[in-house]
């Protein structure tokens, strides 16, 4: 059929989607376009026409104007997509959509929501008998249409019926589709949401290597833009550096300049990488390169501030070492190496986060079938997921460890896996060598130096943790353990100083 059915025909849609601004449309799209019949509806019927009118052909439509005439249409169980705006706009159409619903219906929220909303919403409808699924979609604009990573939650049953359908209009893998059911309730929003607290870690690391080599070696975009494009044909070949070079060797056609020196250096951010370093808090997981990714971007948004800095505050650079390579080549390898590793330090602490989690909140989550995820379709999409996902014993659906701990052979920590144990080692060299270069020349470098001191802590023999026990115990008689025996102690600071079992 070349456009939308007129008259609403009843019962008959596979899924309904509503929402149709660039995602909600290219996912109804995608949905067409691998065969299924697609109910459409959005707020304001504008949308809905528009869509119509341009990709009507790709598949059969079923255009709708009131939430009323989108549930009428779906064949059951019902399946409503909703992909609007994060936040209140969720709660709004849930709401209108619930009294129109009947037990065994699915709600799905492909939207980036929170996943204490998603936990809240999906008990809430459970009480109804309704199925709610937060699933985390990721690909943007580009991936919704063609093919998204697909991060399913909510009730495994609701699967059976959803399941085939999204991995139908998911990215493919070598043959595996780039969706599985990942847990329960939050579950689904949860593992996109450190997806993305790992592609802000990604970006900045990127950017930061991209200040050295600017700034340090004195590379222009344009030659920059070739060593990126170099590097995507090595173990740090990604969506993310691919179109890294892209940016770099565009033009600005208005003034001839390199696109990114008439960008603002502000960066902007929604809130997911945000909601990810405060859960790693919240957990007690340190993800420190994520958080720092995360300070980065706010940091670039405080321009009053970094305009008066540069008045007020001294470089302090000079005498401070020699900060220019003598040898360009391996100085740009070096920072190659130093990316490597502070990307893999982000990886290894988005995927300790997601354990962490799951001990909080009780889910099941395999760390080879989450990485398998992102192999292709999101925006973290990365050879590197390939071997990650390996690290983790592979893709394996029906894989569902305790919550909290991880499948047998499964690594404690991603830079455990011996192939990272190796690779890490070998940029180690180049990883100290580019940290204290940009330190000594005055070049932020939070991510590279917050992912090494994070690697250094991890190994150290002693922690300076041992001095803040002494000190919580003097000021506050937060007690301490000894190394020699069991139990907690306390030396009387303000009294005689000896030490008492408490
Ligand atoms: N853009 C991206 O690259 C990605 C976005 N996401 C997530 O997908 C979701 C959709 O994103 P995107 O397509 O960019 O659209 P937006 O987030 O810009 O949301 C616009 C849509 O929300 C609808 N809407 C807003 N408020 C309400 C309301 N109170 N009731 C009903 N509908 C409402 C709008 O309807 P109307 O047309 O009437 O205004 C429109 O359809 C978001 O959660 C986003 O975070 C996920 C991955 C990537
Ligand atoms: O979810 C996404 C990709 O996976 C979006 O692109 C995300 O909204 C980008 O985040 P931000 O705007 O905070 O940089």
């Amino acid at each position: 059929m070349s456009e939308a059915t007129t008259s609403i025909p009843t019962g008959t849609a596979d899924i309904g989607v509503t929402g149709l601004a660039v995602m909600g449309a290219n996912l109804a799209r995608n949905f067409a376009r691998n065969g299924y019949t697609v109910a459409l509806h959005n707020r304001s019927r504008a949308r809905t026409d528009a869509l119509v009118a341009e990709h009507g052909h790709e598949g059969e439509f079923v255009a709708t104007e009131t939430l009323e005439e989108l549930v009428q249409s779906l064949a059951a169980p019902r399946r409503v997509l909703i992909m609007v705006k994060a936040g209140q706009p969720v709660d709004d159409v849930i709401e209108q959509l619930v009294p129109l619903l009947e037990t065994g219906d699915i709600v799905i929220d492909a939207g980036n929501s929170h996943y204490e909303d998603t936990r809240r919403r999906e008990a809430a409808l459970a009480e109804k008998g309704l199925h709610f699924v937060g699933v985390g979609v990721s690909g943007g604009e580009e991936g919704a249409l063609n093919g998204p990573a697909i991060m399913p939650g909510g009730p495994k049953e609701s699967y059976t019926a959803l399941g085939p359908m999204l991995e139908k209009i998911a990215a493919d893998f070598d043959g595996e589709p780039c969706c599985a059911w990942v847990g329960t309730d939050g579950a689904g929003h949860y593992v996109k949401m450190v997806h993305n607290g790992i592609e802000y870690a990604d970006m900045q690391v990127i950017g930061e290597a991209y200040d050295l080599l600017r700034q340090v070696a004195g590379m222009e975009p344009e030659e920059q833009a070739q060593v990126f494009t170099a590097w995507n044909q090595t173990d740090l070949a990604s969506y993310l550096i691919e179109i890294t070079a892209e940016v770099l060797s565009q033009v600005d056609a208005e003034t001839g300049r390199p696109l990114v020196d008439v960008i603002v250096d502000e960066a902007g951010q929604k809130g997911t990488g945000r909601w990810t370093a405060i859960s790693g808090l919240d957990v007690g997981s340190p993800v420190a390169a994520i958080a720092e990714s995360v300070f980065a971007r706010s940091l670039s948004s405080q321009p009053q501030v970094r305009a008066r800095a540069r008045e007020l505050l001294a470089a302090g650079t000079e005498g401070s070492g020699t900060p220019a390579p003598s040898d360009r080549e391996a100085f740009v390898e070096d920072v190659r190496q130093a990316l490597f590793a502070s990307k893999l330090v982000a990886y290894a602490q988005g995927l300790d986060m997601l354990s962490a989690a799951a001990a909080e909140y009780g889910w099941s989550l395999d760390l080879g079938t989450i990485a398998s995820l992102w192999r292709d379709g999101c925006i973290i999409r990365a050879d590197l997921l390939d071997v990650i996902m390996r690290a983790f014993g592979g893709r394996d659906t029906d894989r569902h460890p305790e919550p909290g701990t991880r499948a047998e052979g499964q690594p404690a920590n991603l830079l455990f896996a011996p192939e990272f144990t190796q690779a890490i080692a070998e940029a180690l060299p180049s990883w100290r060598r580019v940290v204290a270069t940009a330190v000594a020349a005055g070049v932020p470098v939070p991510v590279f130096s917050s992912a090494l001191a994070y690697y250094d802590g991890l190994r150290a023999e002693r922690l300076p943790a041992a001095l803040i026990q002494g000190q919580r115990d003097f000021f506050g008689a937060h007690t301490y353990r000894r190394t020699d025996r069991d139990g907690s102690f306390h030396t009387q600071w303000s009294g005689d100083r000896t030490e008492v079992q408490s």
